[in-house]
């Protein structure tokens, strides 16, 4: 069979690994593929250091538009990032008849919907492996693997940059600024790290996840976001005295009412496996009704661990792309004509369990007034600790840990309880996922 030709868009980090892998894995790939797999022009906005990484073997030019319209070249790989440029010449590509490749979460995330239906109107693939959880292979094991089931929930640490700074502090006592500077300098964090340290770029690719789990169109603007910015390490140390460990995880959960989508930093009982992941390593828990919980670990970032995952898509399209268009696996794993409109559900409807830590008077009587509108807000107790006050100190912490309620419950207990005197300042709300 003919080998088939690649154009790449973008050599950067996941760029130059793609290029490294492929050729140092050649003909182990073909071997895999029935067919070789050949880059035949790259293109970046800067082409001598491009020409530096490829060496003479392949064109290399300044503008993409010339990959999009190379008339020979059957895949376009999109390596670029970011949603102006890419979507544009994603497009283009789409229209002149190729198949995609693209580690773009962001891209799919905000304009999946029109991509996939562009791709399927031309009877074209558009793979993204690398987009979730980058080397794991999460997206084929959601579309493929776990197709029996009827997925429940899904809750990952889908962002290798805050687990790296979330582990670093944790455990070297870094300062956040340091290791986010080492997190670029590894080529984890995103162009715009303030991507991944709000928690969007993890909200993009658990988008990706609740789309194809729960055969729902795209729609990361519905989902709640919030990353590790206003994340405070007092809370880190109180949330280890009762047996849990603070990570930003994704999540996205079919409920009867709809769906929630959401990323938030979570505390975790530390016993669960997912609790230990640690430093940029990813890791994806799925709930099906048939199989249970399955867990996937891996690097979900860097440039090796990335390329990985696009070249096992430049794999699955030579090995699919003469198959008729109704027999590949369905973009967003379900059939186009059998999405669901299930609603993605708002914040305030969201179950969950919390962990709230009061500061507050040491006062007789304090906890006593706390306790009794959390009984009245029907906000049951799980587990309760005071921090014993220093010699002569009037002021001391509250913990509470609840049972599941709803998010609007228990903000509506949390503006009543920092209504009381003995309570000083605002209250700080963490979310707390039992994951079993
Ligand atoms: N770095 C990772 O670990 C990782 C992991 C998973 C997914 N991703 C995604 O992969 C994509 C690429 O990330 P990266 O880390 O390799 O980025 P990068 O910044 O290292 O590389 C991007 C490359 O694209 C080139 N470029 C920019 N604009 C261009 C244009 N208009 N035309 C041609 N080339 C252009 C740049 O010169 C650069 O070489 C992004 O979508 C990112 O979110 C990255
Ligand atoms: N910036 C991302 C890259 C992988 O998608 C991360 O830190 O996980
Ligand atoms: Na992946």
């Amino acid at each position: 069979m003919k080998p088939i030709k690649v154009g790449l868009l973008g050599i950067g980090t996941v760029g130059a690994g793609t290029f490294n892998v492929l050729k140092r894995n050649q003909e182990e790939i073909a071997r895999r593929a029935g067919r070789g797999i050949e880059i035949v022009m790259v293109a970046d906005l800067n082409p001598e250091r491009a020409r530096e990484l490829v060496g003479a073997q392949c064109e290399v030019v300044g503008d993409g538009n010339l990959v999009v319209a190379h008339p020979e070249i059957d895949v376009v790989i999109e390596l670029i990032g970011g949603y102006g440029v890419a979507r544009e010449l994603v497009l283009k590509a789409i229209a002149n008849g190729k198949h995609i490749v693209t580690a773009n979460k962001a891209l799919l995330a905000t304009h999946g919907d029109e991509i996939f239906r562009a791709a399927q109107d031309k009877g074209v693939m558009v793979a993204y492996e690398a987009a979730v959880a980058g080397g794991i292979p999460i997206i084929k094991a959601l579309r493929e693997g776990l197709t029996a089931n009827r997925i429940e929930w899904i809750a990952g640490i889908i962002n290798g940059t805050t687990n790296f700074i979330l582990s670093e502090m944790r455990e070297k006592g870094l300062d956040f600024d340091t290791v986010l500077r080492e997190a670029q300098r590894l080529g984890y964090a995103e162009a715009d790290p303030t991507f991944d340290i709000e928690g969007v770029d993890a909200a993009h690719k658990a988008t990706l996840m609740a789309a194809i789990a729960f055969g729902i169109p795209v729609q990361f603007d519905k989902a709640h976001v919030e990353g590790i910015t206003k994340l405070e390490a007092v809370d880190i140390r109180y949330a280890e005295q009762l047996g849990y460990r603070i990570k930003l995880l994704g999540i996205a959960k079919r409920t009867d009412q709809g769906v929630e989508l959401r990323v938030h930093p979570t505390l975790i009982p530390a016993k669960r496996l997912i609790a230990n992941v640690e430093g940029a390593m990813n890791a994806v828990l799925v709930q099906g009704d048939a199989v249970g919980a399955t867990l996937y670990y891996g690097k979900g970032a860097g440039s090796e661990p990335t390329a990985s995952a696009v070249i096992a898509d430049l794999v699955d399209i030579a090995r699919l792309a003469d198959a008729q268009p109704e027999h590949r696996v369905p973009h967003l794993a379900f059939q186009p004509q059998s999405m669901s409109d299930l609603p993605i559900l708002p914040i305030a409807e969201v179950t969950t369990s919390y962990y709230l830590r009061l500061h507050v008077a040491d006062k007789l009587g304090v906890l006593a007034n706390v306790t009794s509108i959390l009984a009245e807000s029907t906000i049951s107790i799980d587990a309760m600790m005071q921090r014993e006050p220093a010699l002569g100190e009037t002021q001391t912490d509250i913990i509470i840990l609840t049972h599941q309620t709803q998010e609007k419950n228990v903000e509506a207990a949390i503006a009543k309880i920092e209504k009381l005197p003995t309570v000083l300042g605002k209250v700080t709300k963490l979310r707390l996922e039992h994951l079993s």
